[in-house]
């Protein structure tokens, strides 16, 4: 990788989604494919594509196109997958036990280690093969299991205690489901997730649509 350059957000944000394309067009059976072709089955133009792969190295044959199962490789290696990161969730009320259940993680190569609760109700059932356990027992588990990234899917106001045990137990990574702030220390890394931001966005694009019919 360039890293003498700085890599945008929006660029780092499309490579997933090159890497599903890439992924789905490889169970196709293709096993070349070119920016303009990939640009179609994604809906961006094929410049993008090139510019997006260029920041990272020198990817693809003129003339040829990717080879896909090497652009794979390649991209997963820039997104890190091939560090098989382990992973909790912590909260297996409804978003939780979807999340936990979500089989792209796995396929993605995360893998789901520790779920954690703290109602008596849910402590001790079993989703997606991982028994659910008490939060009292994080610190030990989350060393135990290697774990290196935490989902919260709590209400929001146990967010901010679930995070800091979190951390105290040692994971590098939070991916935040409950629509709260979160503060952790500078070396965690945290992405917040906000269903109602997608929601809100339809909702004024449909709104203003109306408008423009009136
Ligand atoms: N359900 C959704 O579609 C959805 C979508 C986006 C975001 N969220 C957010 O995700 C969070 C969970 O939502 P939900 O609908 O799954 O709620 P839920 O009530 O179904 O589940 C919450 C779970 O968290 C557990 N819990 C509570 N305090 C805890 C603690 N301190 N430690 C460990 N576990 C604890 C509860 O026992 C319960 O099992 C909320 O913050 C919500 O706003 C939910």
């Amino acid at each position: 990788m360039k890293d003498h350059i700085v890599i945008s957000k929006a660029t780092i944000d499309r490579l997933p989604l090159y890497f599903r394309t890439l992924r789905l067009s490889q169970e196709e059976g293709i096993d070349i494919i070119s920016s303009e072709e990939l640009g179609q089955r994604l809906g961006v133009t094929p410049e993008q594509i090139r510019k997006d792969l260029a920041s990272f190295g020198q990817f693809g044959k003129k003339g040829v196109g990717y080879y896909v199962r090497e652009l794979i490789g390649n991209i997963g290696e820039i997104l890190g997958l091939h560090y098989h990161w382990n992973i909790a969730v912590v909260g297996i009320g409804h978003l939780g036990s979807a999340l936990s259940n979500y089989q792209n993680f796995t396929s993605l190569g995360f893998n789901l280690v520790a779920l954690f609760d703290a109602s008596p109700e849910v402590i001790g059932k079993t989703v997606n093969g991982v028994v659910v356990e008490s939060i009292d027992r994080m610190t030990e588990i989350v060393r135990d299991r290697n774990i290196h990234i935490g989902i919260i899917a709590v209400p929001a106001v146990y967010a901010q205690g679930v995070a800091d045990k979190l951390v105290s137990a040692g994971v590098a990574g939070i991916w935040n489901f409950a629509p709260i702030k979160i503060t952790v220390p500078d070396k965690i890394r945290i992405v917040n997730e906000d269903l109602s931001v997608g929601l809100s966005s339809l909702s004024y694009h449909l709104s203003r649509s109306l408008h423009e019919n009136d």
